[in-house]
């Protein structure tokens, strides 16, 4: 039945092809007929064999290809046929009729048309209709395909009088038009843009922290902090979190995976706590309990009183390390008397609404230096909130890196990745509560915000991280062998990697 379907569908699509295009279909099938004859027709039975055996020899590499190097194949001979054939059969055919529904047009009228002609106007929908009726049309112009994964990518060149906002407004429509799950704009330069369509969830299935990586001296650190691998995108590259030189603002619903976020970021950067390159400070207003496991990784603030004075011995800090980089360097290196400064503040709602008045003023004006003053001198601040309004994250703006988990409302999507990141598809109040961990991120300068999901990292993999590689003044190394065996994401090597 399956198989009729689809024989059925190749038959209407080569059917629908042959009445398009009529002079390449006969051009097309000349030649094959031609090809036909001349096998046939050739005397010596040594041509025919050299013929068949020149076809089979094509088919059957192409086939070894395929599966003896199924990455090459797919970069070269699988890419240039997907595109060619989404561009032909897929989008090709409706992208003339979808572009005028969705108002991917401009028209410059003529001459009146008067008020027959208007009515037909209005029922009229293909561009030469439109130019009968004394109008000139443009359309959008479908100009490339390319695909990676479950995403189609359409290069659209747009004509003058639209703007990628107006392509955005139609996207919703374009979605279920494609049958596709989301459609996103995102511009490619002056007059164009790409249109992204992506036809499948790859992140449906939740990720487990892969090996974590040694950052044991002050160049594998840097590295690190400049780009910690702590998920995935959509398109199945890794999510590489800067965290030198930013802050991170993370919001997100209860249960949405901030905390997996939170965690992926510790457990990636243990072996460098451990080398006493860098020293997380976590703040946990809810008492302690959420941070507990990343006790031996960092110093864990959970009374609200000691979290102002702690944030203002922060402050001295950075003011002492600006002062002796004043004149000889613009960049901080982490060092073992200098770390890396990683400072988490996880839900910082609860932190201003549980603070009295006045601990409130001082956890903000601490906070507000070291986010704008931080970033030169090794300072990050990781700022978690379920109430990513103005009133709750005074210092928005300053967090550089911007990643949104499962949101409530709409409008809090702009607030957290900023303006126009719901229009360019950042529809984090539409994520399923079935995938906590996926979110959107946006990095500053960058204006289009992408789909990634972070890894999960379970309770026992930081007890076993902790175990392994404590922050040098906070843990002795763990008591019983026996118990430290690595769990599943953590490899052997891993474990004993260097100190
Ligand atoms: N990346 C992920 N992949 C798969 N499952 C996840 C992921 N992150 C979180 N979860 C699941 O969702 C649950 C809630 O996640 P988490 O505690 O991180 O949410 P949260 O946003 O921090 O919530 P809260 O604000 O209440 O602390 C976790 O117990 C876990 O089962």
């Amino acid at each position: 039945m399956r198989g009729w379907r689809h024989g059925w569908w190749v038959f209407r699509l080569l059917l629908a092809d042959v009445l398009r295009r009529p002079l390449r279909t006969f051009v097309g099938a000349g030649l094959l007929t031609s090809g036909a004859y001349v096998w046939w027709a050739s005397s010596r039975w040594q041509d025919q064999a050299a013929f068949s055996l020149t076809a089979v020899v094509l088919v059957v590499s192409l086939g070894v290809w395929r599966w003896r190097a199924p990455r090459s194949y797919r970069r070269t001979v699988g890419r240039w046929w997907g595109c060619w054939w989404r561009r032909r059969y897929r989008y090709g055919p409706s992208w003339q009729t979808l572009a005028l529904r969705h108002g991917l047009y401009v028209t410059d009228r003529r001459q009146d048309p008067g008020v027959v002609r208007s009515l037909v106007l209005a029922w009229a929908d293909t561009p030469r209709a439109l130019r009968q009726q004394g109008q000139s049309v443009e359309v959008a112009r479908l100009r490339r395909v390319r695909f990676t994964g479950a995403t189609d990518h359409l290069l659209v060149a747009l004509p003058a009088g639209i703007t990628p906002d107006t392509v955005a407004a139609g996207c919703d429509s374009l979605a279920h038009a494609w049958r596709a799950l989301t459609v996103r704009v995102r511009p490619a330069g002056p007059g164009w843009v790409w249109l992204d369509i992506t036809r499948a969830d790859t992140l449906r299935r939740p990720l487990l922290l892969g090996a974590v990586p040694t950052l044991t001296d002050a160049t594998t650190v840097l590295a690190g902090l400049a780009g910690l691998s702590v998920g995935v995108l959509e398109d199945g590259s890794s999510w590489r979190l800067k965290l030198r030189g930013a802050h991170v603002l993370i919001a997100g619903t209860t249960g949405s995976g901030k905390s997996s976020l939170l965690w992926a970021i510790v457990a990636g950067l243990s072996t460098a706590v451990h080398a006493g390159l860098v020293r997380v400070t976590w703040l946990d207003p809810k008492g302690g309990m959420e941070a507990t496991p990343a006790r031996p990784l960092a110093d864990v603030v959970d009374r609200i009183d000691d979290m102002a004075d702690t944030l203002d011995a922060l402050v001295a800090e950075l003011d002492q390390r600006a002062a002796a980089l004043a004149g000889t360097s613009r960049q901080h290196k982490p060092s073992v008397s200098s770390p890396h400064r990683v400072v988490v503040v996880d839900e910082l709602a609860t932190l201003t609404a549980l603070a009295d008045s006045k601990t409130a003023r001082r956890v903000e004006a601490a906070l507000g230096a070291l986010l704008s003053r931080g970033r030169a001198v090794g300072f990050t601040v990781i700022t978690t909130t379920v109430d990513p309004s103005k009133e709750v994250v005074r210092w928005r703006g300053l967090h550089a890196v911007r990643v949104a988990f499962r949101l409530d409302e709409p409008i809090q999507v702009d607030m957290v990745l900023g303006d126009g990141a719901l229009q360019r598809g950042a529809a984090c109040d539409r994520i399923p509560l079935s995938t906590p961990g996926v979110c959107f991120v946006r990095i500053d300068g960058v204006p289009d915000p992408q789909r990634a999901r972070a890894v999960y990292v379970p309770d026992k993999t930081i007890e076993h991280l902790g175990r392994t590689y404590p922050a040098p003044a906070l843990c002795p190394p763990p008591s019983d062998p026996a118990e430290d065996t690595a769990p599943a994401g953590v490899t052997p090597a891993q474990a004993g990697a260097p100190a």
